[in-house]
């Protein structure tokens, strides 16, 4: 068994995977990492261990400790998944590739993984990004990030108006093309704006191309982008990748 792990700002997605499948997955809060161990054992096939762990992280480094405390009793010791120069069919484009974060670059895997061709790769998270994934024009059949934006994630904009202004609540509500209170207002602008974004990166891909879309906003996200755009929902992206580059043979 193998144990997959994408620690996000928020949470801790977590994956068991066996002879090319999922045995489980699921996701903990930041603060309730110490549960994982539990989690674990509670999916793990009775007298199975784990062979390998694969952790991405982009929480930084008291994370990093408390993931590795929590997973005394079970380690066989956590290799760090990072951002590299190439990975499992796909280039990086970025300027200085290990600056990328670690889980946009396991995304990017795990999506060319999934379609071979060119896509948008969304993840609604603490930070919302949106990268764009092309063929390789030097490499037919591999994958090319060409770049991509970080924002704010949803949670974030609207606590940041809540926090600088004087008149402005913490919103909640529906998203509404032409906002007619203030929650609506609020909530509408910050989700037009990463709708806005995610449109307008996707002028970068060939027309037709997919645009996946996951992490925990996912969903309020889809509602509001444009019908004629190709979504595809995609659960757990970054686990995907990381489980293709786990399922890979070792390089000698
Ligand atoms: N039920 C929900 N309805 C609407 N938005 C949600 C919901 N749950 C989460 N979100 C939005 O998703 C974003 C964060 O999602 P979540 O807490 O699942 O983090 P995550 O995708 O695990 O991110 P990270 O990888 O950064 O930890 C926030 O912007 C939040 O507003
Ligand atoms: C953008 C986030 C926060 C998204 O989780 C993460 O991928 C990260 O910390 N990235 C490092 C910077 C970069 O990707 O350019
Ligand atoms: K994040």
């Amino acid at each position: 068994m193998i144990l997959l792990l994408d620690a996000g700002n928020t949470r801790l997605k977590w994956g068991l995977r066996q002879a090319g499948a999922w045995r489980a997955r699921g996701a903990l809060e930041r603060e309730r990492i110490g549960d994982l161990p539990h989690a674990l054992r509670q999916a793990l096939p009775a007298g199975q261990g784990l062979q390998r762990i694969l952790f991405c992280n982009v929480a930084g480094p008291e994370v990093a400790a408390a993931v590795a405390q929590a997973l005394v009793p079970l380690s066989p010791g956590l290799e760090n998944f990072l951002a590299t120069p190439e990975a499992a069919g796909v280039r990086n484009g970025y300027a200085r590739p290990a600056q990328l974060g670690a889980d946009r670059w396991a995304a990017l895997v795990g999506a060319w993984n999934q379609e071979r061709r060119p896509c948008l790769v969304v993840n609604a998270g603490t930070a919302l990004t949106i990268d764009v994934l092309l063929e390789d024009p030097e490499r037919p059949g591999h994958g090319y990030f060409a770049g991509g934006c970080i924002l704010p994630g949803f949670d974030l904009m609207r606590g940041a108006l809540n926090r600088h202004t004087a008149q402005l609540p913490l919103a909640e509500g529906d998203f509404a093309e032409l906002p007619r209170s203030t929650d609506a207002a609020i909530v509408s602008g910050c989700l037009h704006a990463q709708a806005g974004a995610v449109e307008r990166l996707y002028r970068q891909l060939p027309p037709g191309s997919p645009c996946l879309l996951s992490g925990g906003g996912a969903a309020q996200l889809d509602e509001c982008l444009d019908p004629a755009l190709p979504v595809r929902r995609v659960d757990y992206l970054v686990l995907e990748g990381l489980a293709r580059v786990a399922d890979l043979p070792a390089v000698a």
